[in-house]
């Protein structure tokens, strides 16, 4: 296994249109559905990376900024945007493409926290992750404080432990 991958070596589109099963009561795409799609795309992207199981350890962040219409096409893209020792936070973003008028939008984007597990369930250690474009430059530099942030709502870290939402929030110690 390399020991240091691309983000762009993860990368996984998922592309599909929205049936009638898959809405709500305003014939929109339903959020949970969303979510469970953008999961699977997730998951495929931490595969990729790691080359090994993984589950979902968290959900970080999803925004729901445009309805997906029913018969909407629906393109999602992941990517590993930071890889920890067993750990990796993965960018989901989601497009409504519209090829009849020519318009692609964004909907929605989602943040996922993904860890590799041997046979046991157990966490193991994972490749690095080199960011290449000013995207992922960007995604990378910010993913340890979202993990920090992340750990403390989950009750898994103290405030006073974190190292980047300190520097963040202009406090020493
Ligand atoms: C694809 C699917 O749908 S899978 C189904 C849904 N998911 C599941 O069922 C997963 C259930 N949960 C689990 O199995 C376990 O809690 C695990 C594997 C996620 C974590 O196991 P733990 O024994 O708690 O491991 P540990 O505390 O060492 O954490 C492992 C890594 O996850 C990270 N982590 C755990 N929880 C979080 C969280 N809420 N936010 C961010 N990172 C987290 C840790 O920081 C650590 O990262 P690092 O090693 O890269 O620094």
């Amino acid at each position: 296994m390399a020991k240091i991958k691309k983000a762009s070596e993860s990368l996984t589109v998922m592309t599909n249109i929205v049936l009638p099963n898959d809405t709500n009561q305003l014939r929109n795409l339903f959020g949970g559905e969303l979510l469970a799609r953008m999961d699977r795309c997730a998951s495929i992207s931490a595969t990729r990376h790691c080359e090994r199981r993984v589950v979902t350890a968290s959900v970080n962040h999803v925004s729901f900024d445009h309805p997906i219409p029913e018969g909407g096409i629906v393109v999602m893209e992941s990517k590993v945007s930071r890889a920890f020792s067993t750990s990796m936070e993965i960018y989901v973003d989601v497009w409504l493409d519209d090829p009849i008028n020519h318009k692609k939008i964004q909907t929605n984007k989602g943040i996922y926290t993904f860890v590799a597990v041997d046979e046991f369930n157990r966490p193991i250690p994972i490749p690095e992750m080199e960011p290449e474009t000013d995207l992922e430059k960007e995604r990378y530099a910010a993913a340890l404080r979202r993990k920090e942030l992340s750990l403390i709502l989950s009750g898994r870290m103290k405030p006073s432990e974190s190292i980047e939402l300190k520097k963040l929030f202009g406090e020493s110690n």
